[in-house]
């Protein structure tokens, strides 16, 4: 995809995130194991619409709190809000609905191998709703068109397709249920550029054509450049900078200076100028 129209689908994006409509809300967050704090006093927003990219150095705990946000690792204190309900004071039926409006794709793709593609896309399916076959097989391959995927595909096992293909049958799953809000864990790793590139391009339609709002885990340069409407860098155990790509080239903390501003940053941000 050419640099020009990446630069398009930014400033689409940049469009799009300009209400202030709060989906997800993190404030004060600590969390440890053991002796070891790994966030403290952690705070980071997301607003509805954007594609929020997410940043650190490798084991500064962007895991720890995605896993977090999504109820697998506990928290030592903080308040942590999704569609404006605080998860510690939802219900278990509140919380399920909350859970009903996320999808994520986690960082090592994580599909079933017994299951073929079709069956994957239907687990959250079948673990959510009560629908029958007929119409979840209906939905699935509905999913399956919708990241790109030829029909063909729903009947592969995962052994059976590209990593490229890999990605996108998770995604399909994480979208399964419709979902407001779909966390990408490292979505473009392992993948070659152009096919990082065409994920990018994907991740960037759906948010425009469903109106998704995108948290991304990344350290590839080219998915901050082209769709992210905004940056968290997480350092120190909390969020260091938050900001436009601009706001990180503008930086001066090191560790922003030496990722954005580095000779691979560099020529990225040249030819997205050009
Ligand atoms: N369940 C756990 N028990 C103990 N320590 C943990 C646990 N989960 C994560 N950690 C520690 O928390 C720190 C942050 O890990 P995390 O996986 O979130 O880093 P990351 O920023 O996602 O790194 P990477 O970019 O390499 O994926 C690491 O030191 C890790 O060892």
């Amino acid at each position: 995809m050419a640099m020009s129209s990446k630069n398009s689908i930014r400033e689409n994006g940049e469009a799009a995130a300009r209400t202030d409509d709060i989906v997800l809300s993190a404030r004060d967050i600590t969390v440890g194991f053991g002796d070891k704090i790994v966030l403290e006093n952690l705070s980071l927003d997301i607003r509805r619409g954007e594609i929020l990219g997410f940043v650190g150095a490798s084991g500064a705990g962007k895991s720890v709190l995605l896993r977090t946000v999504l109820g697998l690792n506990q928290k030592r204190s903080g308040t942590i809000k999704l569609f404006g309900v605080d998860v510690d004071k939802a219900s278990d039926a509140d919380r399920l609905k909350l859970d009903m409006r996320m999808g994520v794709l986690f960082q090592q793709g994580a599909l079933f191998s017994a299951l073929t593609v079709l069956e994957n896309v239907q687990v959250p399916m079948r673990e959510y709703l009560d629908l029958p076959k007929r119409l979840m097989d209906e939905l699935a391959l509905l999913k399956i068109e919708l990241v790109g995927l030829p029909r063909d595909a729903a009947g592969k096992f995962p052994s059976e397709l590209s990593g490229g293909m890999i990605k996108r049958a998770a995604l399909a799953r994480a979208l399964a249920l419709d979902p407001d809000l779909v966390f990408l864990d490292e979505p473009t790793s392992g993948l070659d550029p152009i096919g990082a590139a065409d994920f990018d391009e994907l991740v960037a339609k759906l948010r425009d054509t469903m109106g998704l709002t995108v948290y991304m885990v990344t350290h590839d340069l080219d998915s901050l450049f082209a769709v992210c409407d905004r940056i968290a860098v997480l350092g120190k155990k909390r969020v260091l900078v938050e900001g436009t790509i601009q706001n990180m080239l503008e930086s001066d903390e090191p560790w922003v200076k030496s990722y954005f501003r580095g000779k691979r940053a560099r020529q990225i941000d040249m030819a997205a100028r050009a």
